[in-house]
């Protein structure tokens, strides 16, 4: 690169900011775990006002000779829009004492133990160190010819297999479910019932546990929900007087009903395997009376060029696939291929769960 003037330099100056940024963009996401593991939303949040940096080093439950470090922790986290400052009530404003202190913001709400929908069980999965470590073998995967994916390169299995050897990462891939379940199914039970509305019966294909089943199942006595997972998930898991828990392998068999739904299960498959499944999921769901449908909750890759958050989240988790699993996120053209191999009449996208959408394939 010749530097021969000044835009040469602020070009590579800024190259050199651009790539330093990146090689630390992991810091917001470590400082966030790092103020969750200290329960920092929840003390701001019990102190009922802005707290100051002196009331939050009391409260936290770390040693006190590291008070000083604190700051630059909530620095960062301020800047990163987790935290807000704001001025402390004028009683605070005599000369020597605090004037400014920590609010929370509506994402750090969102990670609050007291929060009805809150994603922290959700945010603590995606950065275990079992998920973390496949990043550094990348490279190594790309380069090798015997492993599905990076998470097999370095652990040496699949990431269920590992999962169902590991009761405490078992337990946390559920609580991490979990948690999405409940705000996609308070998202979809507030803006757009109608999916399920007039529906007789659906099977929920990989619903896991069964958090987003049983809010469904509750919000609509009249439908009969079937939760359907491995024999091995859903074991011993009990059900209601309209939801029902069966085990079973997708690539086997799937139970007649009205509708079939999948909350993030295709996106673990690559496209021969997804055909596969909606061409069973057709025969399921031809026999039964008008309205059959697949409900499909993922995301639609957008096409704005880079720099638009949404679209950037969803590049990250389509790498989250690359790294973890056989499958990929996929833009409507992708979706619409999709279902016309599996000889599927039509769908419709609706574009209400932020980076996710919820869309209807028609038989
Ligand atoms: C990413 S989880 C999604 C769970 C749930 N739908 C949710 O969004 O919380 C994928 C689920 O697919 C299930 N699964 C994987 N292979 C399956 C198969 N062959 N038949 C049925 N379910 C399967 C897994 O056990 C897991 O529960
Ligand atoms: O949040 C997750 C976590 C997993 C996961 C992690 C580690 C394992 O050994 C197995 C699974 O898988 C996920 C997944 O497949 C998905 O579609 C969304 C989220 C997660």
């Amino acid at each position: 690169m010749a530097l021969q003037n000044d835009e040469s330099f602020s070009v590579l100056l800024d190259s050199q900011a651009h790539i330093l940024n990146h090689a630390y963009s992991f810091v917001r996401s470590m400082s966030l775990k790092c103020a969750i593991e200290l329960e920092i939303p929840d003390i701001i949040n019990r102190h009922g006002a802005p707290m100051s940096l002196s009331e939050l080093v009391d409260a936290l439950p770390i040693n006190k000779e590291r008070s000083q470090y604190v700051y630059r922790l909530m620095r960062i986290l301020v800047h990163a829009g987790f935290f807000v400052i704001q001025s402390l009530p004028t009683t605070k404003g005599v000369d020597g004492e605090e004037r400014e202190g920590y609010s929370l913001t509506p994402s750090s709400r969102l990670l609050l133990k007291d929060e009805a929908l809150n994603i922290t069980p959700l945010f603590l999965v995606f950065l275990d160190p079992i998920m973390m470590d496949p990043w550094q073998n990348m490279s190594k995967w790309l380069r090798n010819d015997n492993d599905v994916n990076p998470f097999q390169t370095t652990h040496g299995k699949m990431a269920y297999e590992l999962a169902v050897e590991d009761p405490k990462l078992y337990q946390s891939i559920n609580e991490g479910m979990a948690s999405d379940g409940r705000l996609v199914a308070s998202v979809i039970l507030q803006h757009c019932k109608g999916i399920f509305e007039g529906l007789a019966s659906v099977v929920d294909i990989g619903g896991g546990t069964g958090t987003f089943a049983k809010y469904i199942a509750e919000a609509f006595p009249n439908l009969s929900y079937i939760n359907f997972d491995l024999p091995q998930v859903v074991k011993g898991l009990e059900g209601s007087k309209n939801l029902s828990f069966v085990g079973g392998d997708m690539f086997e068999t799937i139970p007649k009903t009205q509708a079939v739904l999948f909350k993030w299960v295709l996106h673990n498959w690559n496209d021969e395997e997804c055909v596969e499944i909606l061409k069973r999921c057709k025969e399921a769901i031809s026999t039964k009376e008008n309205g059959g449908k697949v409900i499909i909750i993922e995301m639609v890759l957008k096409d704005e060029e880079s720099g638009n958050k949404t679209l950037e989240t969803q590049l990250f988790f389509d790498m989250f696939e690359l790294t973890l699993a056989k499958g990929r996120q996929r833009s409507e053209k992708d979706w619409a291929k999709l279902f016309h191999d599996a000889c599927f009449s039509g769908y419709k996208i609706y574009p209400v769960l932020g980076i996710r959408s919820v869309i209807e394939v028609y038989p």
